[in-house]
């Protein structure tokens, strides 16, 4: 009977069914797309290429929406997430063109191949796709805004995230929640 009892709980317990109990990867996923900005940044700079590229942006969305479907996840919530994911990542590339634009001496001094780190952000996506569907129990609860600010405190400390990466996160995350 103990037995029992312990193999149903077992069964029942959210890591077999793959849910996780802290937000922590997720918003690590969501801070290493953060500081990716920066490599998208220095591609940019100088080039005169926008940093809004709408293209890419419905390019971005419309895989989101599409591997939502094949992962069993509601692809809108996935693509409120993921139109956050993207305003943070123009927030630091902004920020940082803007710094290079007044002080000469922080500019980068190689220009990144943007080609090389959009595959980079695509596999990022991935990872966030698959840490939104296995943190769907947690984020419905009420106590999600309680997991995220720790998860955000420990992706920041973790990662020795700057101050703009960390503003960068805070401008991912309004979406994670999504309880009461
Ligand atoms: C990251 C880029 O810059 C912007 C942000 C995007 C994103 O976060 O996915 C997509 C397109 C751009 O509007 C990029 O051009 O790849």
């Amino acid at each position: 009977m103990l037995l029992a009892g312990a193999i149903i709980a077992a069964l029942a317990s959210p890591a077999h069914s793959c849910e996780r109990e802290s937000l922590d990867p997720l918003l690590r996923s969501a801070a290493a797309r953060v500081t990716t900005s920066d490599k998208v940044a220095a591609a940019k700079w100088g080039t005169g290429q926008p940093i809004d590229d709408p293209a890419r942006e419905q390019q971005v969305l419309d895989a989101v929406a599409r591997k939502s479907v094949e992962l069993g996840i509601d692809p809108e919530e996935s693509k409120r997430v993921f139109r956050d994911q993207i305003e943070a990542s123009k927030l630091v590339q902004r920020a940082l063109h803007e710094r290079w634009a007044a002080i000469p001496g922080e500019r980068p001094v190689e220009r990144p191949d943007l080609g090389e780190i959009r595959p980079i952000i695509d596999r990022l996506n991935d990872e966030i796709l698959l840490e939104l569907r296995d943190t769907r129990q947690l984020r419905d609860t009420p106590s999600c805004d309680g997991y995220l600010t720790s998860a955000f405190h420990h992706a920041s400390t973790d990662l020795r995230l700057t101050g703009l990466h960390r503003l960068g996160l805070v401008r991912a995350v309004p979406s994670i929640c999504t309880g009461p």
